[in-house]
């Protein structure tokens, strides 16, 4: 643990950085996140975690389980989203036989198995209204009872929640209460997206290219400066999740022990910067004085047909009205219409202005979140 006096010293660094071991990244940005993870952990406070989606949420959430005193009592996780809305409160506080139709036996609930440890909260956004109260006393009283009993348990776990929304904006939307979310938000921690910390991604997709070259028992023995380019320029809408993917996709692909580019040509458009990321990247690796590699500089056109396509991404390929792409783009809507059969931008699967036989939201679902089973509330 490093001291809250300063730096780290060089000892309290090698336990820090086994402590961290599984989270890559030494930009900055991360490097605040662990600082405020050492802070809170040992505290027993409840924190909220908040971040997009696949940037990270849950592995800093055991990393203060880990660091904390509690580490080696339960970590139980819970993914609020996952569950049917009928059985999560049986979840969260287990049931006794009898106790609705098809509670045949008694249940411990997710407060009970991790009683001494931590219980980590997933999508808390996600939770129901109705169960809102419930949770709020048994983060205050830590006590609660099963359904079905009249029997209050007490218990002793720390709360770790997270989500990818605003919940202030839920609250200010009469959709999150606002004494759950001031309970929960005693200590905010949030992770940037990695778009805000572009310094994690070459580290990471190493990281990535040797769990994954393990896994397959394949040699990957270069990773092309074009491939880390594309990365660094793309937008990650998926985050660390995304990256983690597109590495294994790479090296699937790669049969000649390099690693190549994954991006497809649509999810370059959908989710890539603006191109000066990727032009400043070939300006650091240039020598004063030198162009930058043609390949990565986009004509105008591509990057119109960038920015159009993600702007209709956003309103849904809405293109008239007040909330259109053409309102946001400054342009009348007619204009727009003119613009995209120009730029060969349609709104179907056979549009052919990214050379792609899938269609931008398609390629942007397949970056989004997984859908998660009611198997991904998992318990450790
Ligand atoms: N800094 C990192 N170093 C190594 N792996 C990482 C890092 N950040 C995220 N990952 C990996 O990326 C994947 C997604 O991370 P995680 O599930 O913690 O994200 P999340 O924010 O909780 O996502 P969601 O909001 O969708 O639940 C995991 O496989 C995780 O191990």
């Amino acid at each position: 643990m490093g001291s809250s006096t300063g730096k780290p010293q060089p000892r309290q660094q090698e336990e820090r950085d086994q402590e961290f071991a599984q989270i890559v990244g030494t930009s900055a940005a991360l490097e605040s996140v662990l600082a405020e993870v050492e802070r809170v952990a040992p505290t027993g406070s409840t924190v909220l975690i908040l971040g997009e989606t696949g940037t990270g949420k849950e592995l800093i959430a055991r990393a203060i389980h880990n660091v904390s005193t509690r580490c080696g009592c339960p970590f139980v996780k819970l993914n609020c989203a996952a569950i049917p809305f009928d059985l999560l409160e049986s979840e969260l506080f287990g049931h006794e036989r009898g106790a609705f139709t098809g509670a045949v036996a008694h249940r411990v609930g997710r407060f009970e198995m991790a009683d001494t440890g931590t219980l980590f909260l997933d999508e808390i956004g996600d939770l129901p209204l109705a169960l809102q109260p419930k949770l709020l006393r048994v983060i205050q009283e830590q006590e609660f009872e099963r359904l079905g009993s009249g029997r209050t348990h007490r218990i002793n776990v720390r709360l770790v929640a997270a989500t990818h929304r605003d919940l202030s904006q839920m609250v200010a939307r009469n959709e999150f209460r606002s004494d759950l979310y001031y309970r929960l938000n005693v200590f905010p921690i949030s992770i940037p997206p990695l778009r805000q910390r572009r310094d994690d991604i070459r580290e990471l997709v190493m990281h990535f290219v040797d769990v994954f070259s393990r896994r397959m028992g394949k040699r990957i023995e270069e990773v092309p400066q074009s491939t880390l380019n594309a990365f660094a320029a793309y937008d990650w809408p998926g985050n660390v999740r995304e990256l983690q993917n597109l590495v294994e996709r790479a090296v699937i692909r790669s049969d000649d022990g390099v690693l190549p580019n994954p991006l497809s040509p649509a999810e370059v458009a959908m989710g890539s910067a603006p191109k000066l990321g990727a032009i400043e990247v070939s300006r650091r690796r240039t020598k004063p004085g030198a162009l930058p590699d043609r390949a990565y500089l986009d004509s105008l056109e591509d990057i119109q047909r960038q920015h159009i396509l993600r702007v209709l991404d956003r309103t849904g390929w809405l293109i008239s009205g007040p909330n259109g792409a053409g309102a946001i783009l400054n342009i009348h809507p007619n204009t727009l219409r003119s613009l995209m059969d120009r730029l060969g931008i349609r709104n179907n699967t056979s549009h052919s202005s990214l050379n792609s036989a899938q269609s931008p939201c398609h390629a942007r679902s397949g970056n989004a979140k997984r859908t998660r089973s009611e198997s991904d509330a998992c318990t450790e």
